[in-house]
């Protein structure tokens, strides 16, 4: 973690929760946590109303890249304004797999995201195979490079990258902190050949298996900003661990 990037915690609910756990998040998850850390918590659509709190953010776990219209099923980013998100994750690997999105698709969301003024949880990452072959790095940069040609550097420099090697996610099998941090640099290097300023300043998360008793050593790392966790932000008190481990 490096100290002129504010530490970044997001909580991805994925399709699980209720109002009973958005009412022990509310009542436990007060501003001492979120201090230091921007603290931010994705549930599914449907409970995003039944928050009512300032002491973290809101965030959508998906979007429409349409404004409006006969889309049925999907929701917009004015929506999401309107309910109360400050951030929108886009091309998590679930919505990749489970819909069949895109690289350019993915870029277009983070775009329409961009445009109504919040921020784009941009994931990338591979599976195994990908890992196993040796060619984590020429994958990873093909899905920055759908990003890299929608968007302008300025726009670049609003987005949240979180990088979630698809193996890891939900299995228990965590990066080491080295892998994770490999490419991390690597997507930092990736971007500051675009613009040396932006990726000083790009937030970048990790994303797998991030648990209380490994986020302290993931977030050490020099790229790693956050993370973006999955199973342990369902138990408050393991996400309030893992935000004061992002202190
Ligand atoms: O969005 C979160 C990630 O997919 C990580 O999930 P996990 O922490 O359950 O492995």
């Amino acid at each position: 973690m490096n100290n002129k990037r504010k530490p970044f915690v997001a909580g991805n609910w994925k399709m699980n929760g209720n109002r009973s756990l958005v009412e022990s998040f509310v009542a436990s998850l007060d501003s001492d946590v979120a201090q230091h850390v921007d603290v931010v918590i994705c549930p599914p659509a449907v409970l995003l109303s039944s928050f009512n709190s300032a002491s973290f953010s809101l965030g959508a776990q998906d979007v429409s890249a349409q404004d409006n219209g006969a889309h049925t099923g999907d929701m917009s980013v004015d929506m999401f304004k309107e309910a109360g998100c400050e951030y929108i994750i886009v091309g998590h690997s679930e919505r990749r797999e489970d819909h069949g999105e895109s690289n350019a698709l993915i870029a277009d969301k983070a775009k329409k995201v961009l445009a109504g003024k919040l921020t784009p949880i941009v994931c990338v990452g591979e599976p195994l195979s990908v890992r196993e072959a040796g060619n984590v790095e020429s994958y990873i940069a093909e899905q920055l490079d759908a990003l890299i040609t929608a968007l302008s550097v300025d726009e670049l420099a609003k987005c949240v990258i979180a990088y979630e090697p698809i193996w890891a996610i939900g299995t228990g099998k965590t990066a080491s902190p080295e892998q994770a941090q490999d490419v991390h640099r690597f997507i930092r290097e990736y971007f500051a050949k675009v613009d040396e300023a932006l990726a000083n300043g790009l937030r970048i998360l990790y994303g797998g298996s991030v648990k209380p008793d490994n986020a302290k050593t993931l977030f050490a790392q020099a790229d790693v900003d956050g993370g973006l966790i999955g199973g342990a932000s369902l138990k408050v008190e393991d996400f309030i661990s893992i935000c004061q481990a992002a202190n």
